[in-house]
């Protein structure tokens, strides 16, 4: 199992997010709250519309909440910053020195090959020069199959190649908080499950905490928490007890 501590990373308390006016008004999120904890992988499922990308957006920053807070941990400092209750300034600063992201467009830079995609957040996020932000980049490419392709552009990769570089990009600054969407969609069960298993990895080994929106249920052996959302209604759900790759 994880080597979570005992005091949650990440808290989110009461969550409420409503879109639109009148008629057309979505209720995204109804009081949700949960407790994610140093070094656990968690998984986030649900149906089409339940809320998920709502609640990643506005776990990891991105999305105002109508109401709750998201309160969080970094580096296992003992108090928690209430991301929603610091400047714009502050928290585009948090983002940048404690959270990746691995989207569903895969938001890769068009001119930028494989590995400058890797250098440039290594040597703007995490201040390295350039040779060592290269042989980090070149690093984690090796890890994901990717080192023959590190002069591709996005336009030349697969959606597959696309996809590992993008949480290749997530994962080399070893962010304290991942946050995924979706990152196994483009792949076959090979590259899929490489890819959770490095997931996995970085909770396990470095004390990460990941948390992954995905449809794909064969996830599921691999994560240490389960969350299901309905119709913005979060329930935790048991996993199956026997844990994959360990
Ligand atoms: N920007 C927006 N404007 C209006 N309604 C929105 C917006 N974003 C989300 N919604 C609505 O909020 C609800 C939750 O959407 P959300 O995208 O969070 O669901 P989801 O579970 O991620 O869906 P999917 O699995 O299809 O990606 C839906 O009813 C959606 O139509």
């Amino acid at each position: 199992m994880a080597a979570a501590d005992n005091l949650p990373s990440l808290r989110a308390v009461h969550l409420l997010k409503t879109f639109g006016d009148g008629a057309s008004q979505r209720t995204a999120l109804r009081k949700v709250s949960l407790n994610l904890f140093p070094g656990q992988l968690a998984l986030l499922m649900g149906p089409s519309g339940s809320g998920k990308s709502t609640l990643l957006a506005i776990l990891s920053g991105l999305l105002h909440p109508d109401g709750g807070q998201v309160l969080t941990r970094p580096n296992d400092q003992t108090s928690f910053v209430d991301i929603w209750g610091i400047s714009e300034a502050a928290r585009d600063d948090f983002r940048r020195k404690h959270t990746g992201f691995i989207f569903q467009g895969y938001n890769l830079f068009p001119a930028l090959s494989a590995s400058q995609q890797l250098e440039i957040v290594l040597k703007w996020g995490n201040n390295l020069s350039p040779g060592e932000a290269r042989r980090q980049a070149e690093e984690m490419l090796d890890r994901l199959g990717l080192l023959n392709q590190r002069h591709k552009k996005p336009a030349a990769m697969s959606g597959g190649e696309k996809q590992r570089v993008a949480i290749g990009r997530a994962l080399v600054k070893n962010p304290t908080f991942l946050f995924a969407d979706e990152p196994t969609s483009a792949l076959d069960w090979e590259n899929g499950q490489a890819v959770i298993q490095l997931l996995r990895d970085a909770a396990h080994s470095r004390g990460a905490t990941i948390f992954v929106v995905s449809h794909d249920a064969r996830m599921l052996p691999f994560v240490d928490v389960c969350f299901h959302l309905d119709d913005g209604n979060l329930e935790e759900h048991e996993i199956p007890l026997v844990v994959a790759g360990e």
